[in-house]
């Protein structure tokens, strides 16, 4: 495998941490300018092993002429909307963390009609939370309804909508400080509620997807929970993730789901 990564932030290095190992030959990153240097300095107290296979490149005309035949964006909205149709265009295969993106319908269409184009895979992985698998399977029967609460400790809003009317650090209670739809969730937290985006593209799309976020002082991660009710099953999730070491918005699963994906690509078993 050639793998493509954009993106060498919190997921990035903790991904890099767990790559040893693994059946990758070579490996080029997409950084933002000025950082391939800090990067690759960075890369050899991560996983020295790995720094001999790694390429890290600042411009997005070096990192499509390397052509990585397997890529995972770990960078955020703004890199989907650059680089993601371009990527399956050329007949690559993706995995997009960054899935709230996609709450962005002309977005959404556009990388549809270029995977369909490439004849390449848009992969949306299970990210911070579980079981997209039966979402996605009942999906197709209809008439599902889902509500979900995501909460995170005060500091996981700062620089979000929320901190412009709530003195976070002052919140002794939990705080249920927005309800919605998938929609809004995704479009006005983008670096919160990528889980919310997820949970609406598996099941019942994004208008109908029922959103509550909640800030509270007594949490120690990141929780996501939700009811789903379909004609065929009812389904309760409730998770505890810890956040990663680097961005306290991220919980640590993320990262792992993007593990996950590069190891069922790599086979021999896809799980
Ligand atoms: N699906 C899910 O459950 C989750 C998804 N996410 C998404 O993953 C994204 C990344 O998370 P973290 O690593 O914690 O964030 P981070 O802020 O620690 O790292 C993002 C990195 O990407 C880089 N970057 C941003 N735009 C770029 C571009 N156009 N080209 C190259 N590099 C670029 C930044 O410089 C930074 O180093 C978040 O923005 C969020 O949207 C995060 C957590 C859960
Ligand atoms: O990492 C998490 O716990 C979830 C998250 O940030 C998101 O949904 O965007």
């Amino acid at each position: 495998m050639h793998l493509g990564v954009i993106g060498f932030g919190s997921i990035g290095r903790e991904l890099f941490g767990l790559l040893g190992g693994l059946d990758i030959a070579r490996i080029t990153v997409l950084v933002r300018a000025g950082r391939a240097e800090t990067s690759s300095e960075a890369l050899q107290q991560i996983a020295p092993d790995l720094v001999a296979r790694t390429t890290f490149v600042e411009q997005d005309a070096d990192f499509f002429a390397a052509a990585p035949d397997f890529v995972v964006e770990v960078a955020g909205y703004n890199a989907v909307e650059a680089y993601a149709a371009k990527v399956l265009e050329t007949g690559t295969d993706l995995v997009v963390v960054s899935i709230g993106a996609l709450s962005d319908q002309s977005l959404h269409d556009t990388l549809l009609a270029a995977a369909k184009a490439g004849q390449a895979r848009l992969i949306l992985p299970s990210g911070a939370v579980g079981g997209l698998d039966i979402l996605a399977g009942l999906a197709p029967a209809g008439d599902m309804t889902l509500r979900y609460f995501g909460t995170k400790p005060p500091k996981a809003w700062a620089g979000t909508p929320v901190a412009e009317t709530v003195d976070l650090d002052a919140l002794d209670h939990a705080l249920e400080f927005f309800h919605g739809t998938a929609r809004e969730a995704a479009l006005a937290y983008p670096k919160n509620a990528n889980v919310a985006a997820a949970l609406a593209l598996a099941g019942g799309g994004f208008e109908t997807t029922q959103v509550t976020l909640v800030a509270d002082p007594e949490a120690t991660g990141n929780a996501h929970r939700y009811e789903l009710t379909s004609p065929l099953a009812s389904v309760s999730v409730e998770i505890a993730n810890k956040a990663s070491g680097g961005n306290v918005k991220t919980s640590l699963a993320t990262v792992y789901s993007v593990l996950r994906e590069i190891r069922n690509r790599l086979g021999p078993i896809a799980i």
